[in-house]
């Protein structure tokens, strides 16, 4: 595998949880745990997004984004990666045809917060998404509700898998999404970037 492409043998199920990382902080930690426990993953990939489309701020440096996350995420079976910044790719949609073309064997989960549900329909290509992979929801404070009624679980509220079925997540015949209630962990990127500038903080 090329310098920057994560390591991954065939027939790992790998979740792929995406994100600004501006900074990295618990409530990610916890999710890939969880994400791990419920859906039965071998590994988290926490792609480090160069930039999210839908957002007109300029996220911190890419480098300083990566690093904050190797700390905060220190865990063997969870690995940081800028590989959208290898591959060149911006839109989900992208990055996903190209992870699936370039690791045959592998299965791959997307994960993300509740919150990321409620505006899944306005992704680029979303229902294409949905047709390459599983995707796994995560409860998160304040989204539960929302989630629930977004536009995306109620299009596609028959491919739901229940809770109590989330370890078949990863092997059931797509389109297929679970959303997974977990003990909650009220932390934000938002809070961290009001308090202060936290690159200038150990
Ligand atoms: N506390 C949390 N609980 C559950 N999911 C979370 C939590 N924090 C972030 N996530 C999820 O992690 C992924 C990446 O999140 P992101 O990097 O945007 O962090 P954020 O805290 O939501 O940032 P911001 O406040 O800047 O929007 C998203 O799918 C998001 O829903
Ligand atoms: O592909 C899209 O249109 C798209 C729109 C919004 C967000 N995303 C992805 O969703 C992930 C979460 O983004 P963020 O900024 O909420 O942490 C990250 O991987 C983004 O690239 C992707």
């Amino acid at each position: 595998m090329r310098q920057g492409f994560p390591i991954a043998t065939k027939g790992m199920v790998i979740g792929i949880l995406g994100g600004s990382f501006d900074p990295a902080h618990a409530g990610h930690a916890h999710l890939a745990r969880e994400a791990i426990k419920r859906f039965g993953l071998d590994r988290v990939w926490c792609l480090v997004s160069p930039g999210n489309p839908l957002k007109a701020r300029q996220p911190a440096p890419l480098a300083d984004r990566m690093a904050r996350a190797r700390k905060v995420l220190h865990d063997p079976r969870v690995i940081v990666t800028d590989v959208e910044a290898h591959l060149g790719t911006r839109y989900t949609a992208q990055t996903l045809e190209a992870l699936i073309a370039l690791y045959p064997g592998v299965r791959f989960v997307w994960l993300m917060g509740a919150d990321n549900l409620i505006q899944f329909d306005q992704w680029d290509r979303w229902r294409d998404i949905i047709a390459m992979v599983p995707i796994g929801v995560l409860a998160r404070p304040g989204s539960r509700g929302p989630a629930r009624r977004a536009k995306a679980a109620q299009v596609f509220w028959h491919s739901r898998l229940p809770d109590s079925a989330a370890r078949l997540l990863p092997y059931a015949p797509l389109p297929r999404w679970s959303f997974v209630n977990m003990p909650m962990i009220d932390m934000s990127s938002t809070a961290i970037r009001a308090a202060g500038d936290w690159r200038k903080k150990p």
